[in-house]
């Protein structure tokens, strides 16, 4: 799914008004249809209901909510905070309408804001997309009573204060939702680490803007979809052998650290690798072998950390259909000499994680030497390393757009919505996962994903979208099990499924 712009959204809304055609007081009683069925079948009747209006569109679409409350029998109070002389149109028509049912109350004073209570919900309809500024004044001063209160805030579009697209500045007033209704499409502001606290639990409703216009418009920003993750899926033919889905090489562990090497070999045969060999160290030899009986294992001759050298056969690393480096591999020297002779040897896309990613980050010249559409999985701190600091999650995005564009890499930089990077420059931003994946482990398992998918021939930006979005999905159904504080990178392979 596409997320667009600010000024793309008001585009949106006004080819959609001209060309449905629909007249924009119906639109906007179709976004506040949207929001109350969304509402109605989440919180009951008997919890008071008081909803602050500006004087905007956003305004104008929490007057109609209001008024629908009202009809199905809510208890609803309307406070309009009176910031300024002007109202829009629209707000104007629904204000009138409201008065025929109740006496909205206005705000103009510190004084004239209500206490609000626990089992209270607000909805905030003070300002939308249409913010252009930082909040003072009065204002300000609601949004600071809200904010202080036990009550349940719901943001109607998007918080009031928050931008939708650009930066905010650490001392802006923002409402703090419990959750935040959007109209039709995702805003890059929602998906933004920083902005958590003033998104809370966010939800999209549809409103029925024009698919025409949305298909159309340019954007680097994507959100991916659940049927759209499933539809990368593909199917199995009957004829299908064990060499039609790639024999992978995964180069992972050292002392102390097979672990992560049985992580990933386990994910990696979860997601339908053909066959899997593991090298690692001497110590890890006899741990695989046990733990994973389905890989084969390439000893390495030196007994704590890879090498690259071994005294088994093996195919030359071009013949494995994919080739993922880094779970606990350390940073040994020999290990980095191995990754260089990789990098130098290999010319199809791979896998880069954990300390291979450190590896480059202290050899910044290997950089070069990455083949195109390589998948780099690192987290923040990770990716800190490898590029430079940054001054906001805007800021961070732009780096990480001009690093995978630079490189030709594919990047999946790792958080609460996973921003995928691609060669072209786009990123796609990954729906599922939870806190719960916040564990030592779950980065070695997602590595094994999407070596397995590289290996079955999927192209690097696929496997990446799709591999992470599974990866994601097993850690929400892992909790959904064990809870996000019990679960362990293992319940995520055991609950990875592949189904379209
Ligand atoms: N996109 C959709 O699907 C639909 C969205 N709708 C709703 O419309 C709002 C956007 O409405 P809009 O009128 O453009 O903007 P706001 O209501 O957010 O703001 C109103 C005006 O307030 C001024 N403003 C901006 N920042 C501040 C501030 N910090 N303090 C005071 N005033 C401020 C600004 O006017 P200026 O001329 O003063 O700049 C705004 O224009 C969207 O969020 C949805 O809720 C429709 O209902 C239809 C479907
Ligand atoms: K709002």
């Amino acid at each position: 799914m596409k997320i667009l712009n600010i000024d793309q959204i008001h585009a949106l809304d006004q080819y959609t008004i001209q060309h449905e055609p629909i007249a924009p007081i119906n639109l906007m009683e179709r976004a506040a249809q949207a929001f109350v069925n969304w509402y109605g079948v989440r919180f009951s009747s008997n919890r008071p209901v008081k909803v602050f209006c500006g004087l905007g569109n956003n305004g104008g679409d929490g007057m109609a909510i209001a008024r629908l409350l009202i009809q199905l029998d809510y208890q609803v109070e309307v406070y309009v905070v009176r910031y300024a002389p002007r109202e829009s149109d629209d707000f104007a028509h629904n204000h009138r309408r409201l008065k025929l049912l109740t006496a909205p109350i206005y705000i103009e004073q510190p004084h004239d804001i209500p206490a609000l209570r626990h089992h209270e919900i607000v909805i905030d309809a003070i300002l939308g997309s249409g913010l252009s500024r930082p909040t003072e004044g009065i204002i300000k001063e609601v949004i600071q009573g809200i904010n202080r209160s036990p009550a349940t805030v719901i943001a109607v579009d998007i918080a009031s204060g928050l931008y939708a697209d650009q930066p905010n500045q650490a001392e802006d007033i923002i409402i703090e939702p419990d959750y935040t209704v959007t109209f039709q499409l995702p805003k890059l502001g929602l998906l933004l680490p920083k902005n958590e606290r003033f998104v809370g639990e966010w939800h999209i409703v549809n409103v029925q803007l024009h698919q025409r216009f949305i298909d159309q418009a340019p954007t680097s920003y994507y959100y991916t979809m659940p049927e759209e993750a499933r539809l990368l899926i593909r199917k199995r033919n009957r004829h299908a052998n064990k060499g039609t889905f790639g024999h992978a090489l995964l180069l992972a562990g050292s002392y102390g650290k097979v672990g992560a090497a049985v992580l990933a070999a386990k994910a990696c045969l979860r997601s339908g690798v053909g066959l899997l060999t593991v090298q690692t160290p001497l110590c890890g030899y006899s741990v695989i072998q046990t733990a994973v009986p389905e890989a084969m294992c390439l000893p390495d001759t030196h007994p704590y950390v890879l090498t690259g050298h071994t005294e088994v056969d093996n195919l030359p690393p071009n013949n494995y259909a994919a080739i993922g480096i880094g779970p606990g591999i350390g940073k040994a020297p020999e290990t980095l000499a191995m990754l260089r002779d990789i990098l130098t040897t290999i010319r199809k896309p791979m896998v880069i994680d954990a300390d291979a990613l450190n590896l480059l980050a202290a050899n910044r010249d290997l950089l070069g030497l990455l083949p195109e559409r390589s998948i780099l999985t690192p987290h923040p701190k990770e990716f800190e390393r490898l590029t430079q600091r940054w001054q906001n999650d805007y800021d961070k995005l732009e780096i990480l757009q001009d690093f995978a564009r630079r490189f030709r890499i594919v990047v999946v930089l790792k958080g609460a919505h996973t921003a995928i990077a691609t060669p072209e420059g786009d990123i796609h931003f990954n729906s599922t996962g939870n806190p719960g994946l916040s564990t030592g482990g779950t980065g070695d398992v997602l590595t094994g994903v999407l070596t397995a998918l590289l290996a079955q021939g999927y192209d690097p930006v696929e496997a990446a979208v799709l591999g992470v979005f599974s990866h994601g999905l097993a850690g929400d159904h892992a909790a959904d099990a064990r809870g996000q504080i019990g679960m362990v990178a293992s319940d995520v392979i055991d609950s990875l499924r592949w189904e379209n």
